[in-house]
């Protein structure tokens, strides 16, 4: 089963054994045409039938074959292994035979059908590297058992991952060439290769802790190897801890199930992989298994009295060039465009560490009963068993050193009360591929554009980036489903017209709530472009949240349907120069009732969105009776942005950003004339409209937050594990503080939904005030972690700090979100 390559191997468990042991150490790497021998004779075939089959079977296998030769690869393998050297005339080829063994075998067993229906998959869909299968014989009256002949890889595999006798550049080149191979074949989509049956998703290693603990009490007890309570104690630890993601398949993919460097071929002399072997194992399944697995080597032979005395257990004696942990998943993150897996990673090298102990005790109470197929060494097997079920007892320690405290470090929430559901969880997905092949690729050529002459006009990329997003599902996933429903009662469904419901119904979300947007406008945050891509970038969504609340059926057929479907933009214009706007009720532009229209007078600036070539709609806010009460005294209007009067000054700066082409503009209102039927809801009630508003808005903000400050950690995770200081990486100084700042803002999505915007208001507020400061404080850790480099355009830290740093302005300042918790938590506490 474990490698192509091993001689001495008998047994798969008897390979673990022998690897982990430190019993192979061969130096450099071996060439696959040195590592084949004798066939074995208990493993011998009918060879005539099958060069018969083969060259019925084969494509270009040679007819008339003058001379062949059948070595086998080391002995007795899980699945015994091939090469077929067959010559016609001066013209030879080689393959490789891979059957099921002799005898009478468990039905689920050495299933090489399955080997050559992920070989096929991925040799025929993918770019992953795997060897070229060319037939599957199921019949097993050939040569007695069923069977697939494959290419044979001519390469070097290398046995022992210090890699010895390697030159330190060479070593380095080498592992991330093994990381890069297991990111791509965890890249490869199970559907679409054909694979979508290949296994079950869900519950990958729920299964596999039952199914290794079982073998563990099968191996031990009276008789075998000693039963060790502390692997029970493991086993109830493994089963209490099982991530979430496990079980919602939010990791799930392709598994290799045995990945690790002696199971890879390496080109004859390039340091890059050509090919994956041993795929027994290979399922669906939680893939950060076969992460942790690959990393086993970082683990392994460590001392007992290091396992007591609770030291880290990073190996330190790995040769020079050799990356570190860090430096290894870093590789693999990069490649597989995943997070740095720090959430679960306890559980999953406890888990591979598990898997590995009870195969020792499996192989173990073999050697004491006397049929091992290890020999004496397998004797050793007992300790190794031992030693490893203490380890989920320290890895803490380790985790912590690597990657800060549990708590600090869950970045996506995966238990609790905050969990997606599938259907969001899916969206995610979703939003994540397309934010990776269509929004950070083009995020240059948008700020170049930005930064150019042209900088006032559209990206030609931007309009066709919609028009995916669209087709794609992603489109207007702000809109809650009850705001959706008022908009479809109200002008879509009136049409009796399918077509047109169809169409409509498209533009109208996902059916939301608040609570499930959250965790998708977090994704949008991640770049400053986003947003608007999915036709979910403020002060759109703010907006037509507005109209959709409360227009009336005219003002949603003349001004929501056309931004519901990209086609034009807008922008809200409250803030004005003059007064301390943080304060409402200070606003002084008038809109006075003039027969049927209204007029409009007044300076409005910071209207963001106003300099987009695309805005035609401004959601004005002014008085049109001052002698009303307070709070009654303002309206909101719905004014053509080419009305005349309106006078665009200038677009405003922040930190020198002016955000084009969208911009924040000042604006001047002299003697606008508005349809009188433009006002909203009503005159005196834009208080009450500008709470409905802000409410979704605000958490959208801080969503976008979270996500910008996950980008910037990301980034300076990746920039401090890459880069070195007087000799040392920067990496270990890193915290992580979004998930506290995420449960706060889910809290008051969640809030929001459930109890409604005034309810909600406090916890709305906490979390703008606390979004906003976190966020500020990772990027500018980040900025820092990158030098002078972080403080520049060619990242996009700077920008995303800056819009961080309006944020706790922007939509209110901080302190007037925390005057509103004081009186909350006054009025809760009776003063
Ligand atoms: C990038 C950006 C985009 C914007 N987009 C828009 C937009 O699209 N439309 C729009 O209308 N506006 C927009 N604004 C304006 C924003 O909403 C206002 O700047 C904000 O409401 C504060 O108003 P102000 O600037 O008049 O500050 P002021 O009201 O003058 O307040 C100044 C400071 O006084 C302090 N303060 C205020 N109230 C209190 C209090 N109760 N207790 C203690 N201290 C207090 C705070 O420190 C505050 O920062 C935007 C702003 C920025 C920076």
């Amino acid at each position: 089963m474990l490698c192509l390559v091993m001689r001495i191997k008998i047994t798969c468990e008897a390979c673990v054994v022998l690897w982990l042991a430190g019993i192979f150490l061969p130096d450099m790497a071996n060439r696959t045409s040195d590592l084949v021998g004798r066939v074995d004779p208990a493993q011998s075939f009918d060879t005539e039938a099958l060069l018969h089959y083969a060259s019925v079977y084969v494509d270009g296998f040679p007819q008339n074959i003058s001379n062949y030769t059948l070595s086998q690869f080391g002995h007795g393998q899980s699945n015994p292994t091939f090469l077929i050297e067959v010559r016609s005339g001066t013209f030879a080829k080689r393959y490789v035979l891979r059957k099921k063994p002799p005898g009478k075998l468990l039905a689920s067993a050495h299933a090489v059908e399955r080997e050559y229906e992920v070989l096929h998959a991925l040799g025929t869909h993918t770019w992953v590297p795997v060897p070229k299968v060319f037939c599957l014989c199921t019949d097993s009256s050939v040569i007695g058992t069923p069977f697939y002949i494959m290419e044979y890889l001519e390469g070097r595999i290398f046995i022992d991952p210090k890699l010895p006798g390697v030159a330190p550049k060479r070593r380095r080149d080498i592992c991330r060439a093994v990381s890069q191979a297991l990111a791509s074949l965890h890249s490869a989509k199970a559907d679409a290769v054909g694979l979508g049956n290949y296994g079950k998703r869900k519950d990958y290693c729920k299964r596999q802790v039952e199914r290794w603990a079982k073998q563990y009490l099968l191996s031990t007890g009276e008789g075998k190897s000693r039963r060790n309570p502390k692997m029970l104690e493991l086993v109830d630890w493994l089963r209490q801890h099982i991530p979430l993601e496990d079980s919602l398949g939010e990791t799930t993919g392709l598994v290799h199930g045995d990945f690790r460097i002696d199971n890879v071929v390496f080109h004859p002399t390039e340091d890059r992989v050509i090919g994956i072997l041993d795929w027994e194992l290979s399922t669906l399944g939680n893939q950060m298994s076969d992460v942790a697995y690959s990393c086993l080597h970082y683990y392994e032979n460590i001392p007992l009295e290091d396992v007591e005395e609770n030291n880290g257990f990073e190996r330190s004696s790995f040769p020079e060039g050799i990356p570190s942990l860090p430096e290894y998943l870093a590789d693999y993150c990069s490649a597989a465009g995943r997070p740095w897996p720090v959430d679960q990673w306890k559980f999953y090298v406890a888990f591979s560490l598990f898997r590995g102990a009870s195969i020792y005790a499996g192989v173990h109470s073999r050697w004491i009963m006397g049929n091992a197929s290890g020999g004496e060494r397998a004797r050793f097997a007992g300790e190794k068993a031992d030693s490893s079920s203490k380890l989920h007892e320290t890895t803490k320690e380790d985790h912590i050193r690597l990657f800060g405290s549990e708590s600090q470090n869950q970045v996506t929430p995966t238990s609790g009360k905050f969990v997606p559901s599938e259907k969001v969880q899916d969206l995610r997905d979703k939003l994540i591929k397309f934010m990776e092949d269509h929004i950070y690729p083009r995020e240059s050529d948008f700020y170049i554009l930005a930064q150019s002459a042209m900088r006032w006009t559209i990206h030609p990329d931007e309009e066709k980036l919609k028009e995916l997003a669209k087709r794609e599902g992603l489109w207007n996933l702000f809109i809650p489903f009850d705001s959706a429903a008022r908009a479809r009662e109200l002008i879509f469904v009136s049409r009796h017209d399918a077509l047109v419901e169809n169409k409509f119904d498209r533009l109208l979300g996902a059916g939301l709530s608040n609570l499930e947007y959250g965790y998708l406008c977090e994704i949008m945050g991640r770049s400053v472009c986003a947003p608007q891509i999915f036709n979910c970038g403020a002060p759109d969504t703010g907006n037509m949240e507005v109209l959709l609340r409360y227009g009336n059926e005219e003002q949603m057929k003349e001004w929501l349907v056309p931004l519901l479907e990209g086609n034009i933009r807008s922008g809200f214009a409250m803030t004005e120069p003059q007064v301390a706007s943080s304060d409402a009720t200070n606003i002084e532009c008038s809109i006075k009732r003039h027969g049927d229209s209204y007029i409009i007078n007044g300076k409005k600036w910071w209207t963001s969105g106003a300099m987009d070539p695309r805005c035609r709609l401004l959601i004005v806010m002014g008085k049109t009776d001052l002698t009303a009460p307070k709070h009654k005294q303002q309206s909101m209007i719905l004014v053509d942005i080419n009305t005349a009067g309106i006078t665009i000054k200038r677009p405003l700066t922040v930190f020198g950003f002016d955000d084009a082409p969208h911009g924040h503009a000042e604006i001047f209102f002299e003697n606008v004339h508005v349809p009188a039927n433009n006002i909203l809801l009503g005159e005196g009630r834009g208080f009450e409209i500008a709470q409905g508003r802000l409410g979704p808005g605000r958490l959208h903000h801080c969503m976008r937050l979270i996500g910008a400050a996950e980008r910037g950690m990301q980034m300076m995770v990746q920039r401090a594990l890459e880069r070195r200081v007087f000799g040392k990486l920067i990496a270990e100084q890193v915290s992580n503080r979004t998930r506290e700042n995420q449960i706060t803002v889910l809290e008051a999505a969640d809030q929001l939904d459930r109890l409604g915007n005034k309810k909600a208001r406090a916890t709305i507020a906490m979390a703008k005030v606390a979004a906003p400061n976190m966020a500020l404080m990772v990027l500018d850790t980040a900025m820092q972690v990158h030098g002078a480099a972080g403080l520049s355009g060619d990242t996009v830290l700077a920008h995303l700090w800056a819009t961080a740093r309006t944020l706790r302005i922007a939509d209110g300042p901080d302190e007037v979100h925390l005057g509103t918790i004081a009186k909350t938590e006054l009025r809760r506490a009776g003063l």
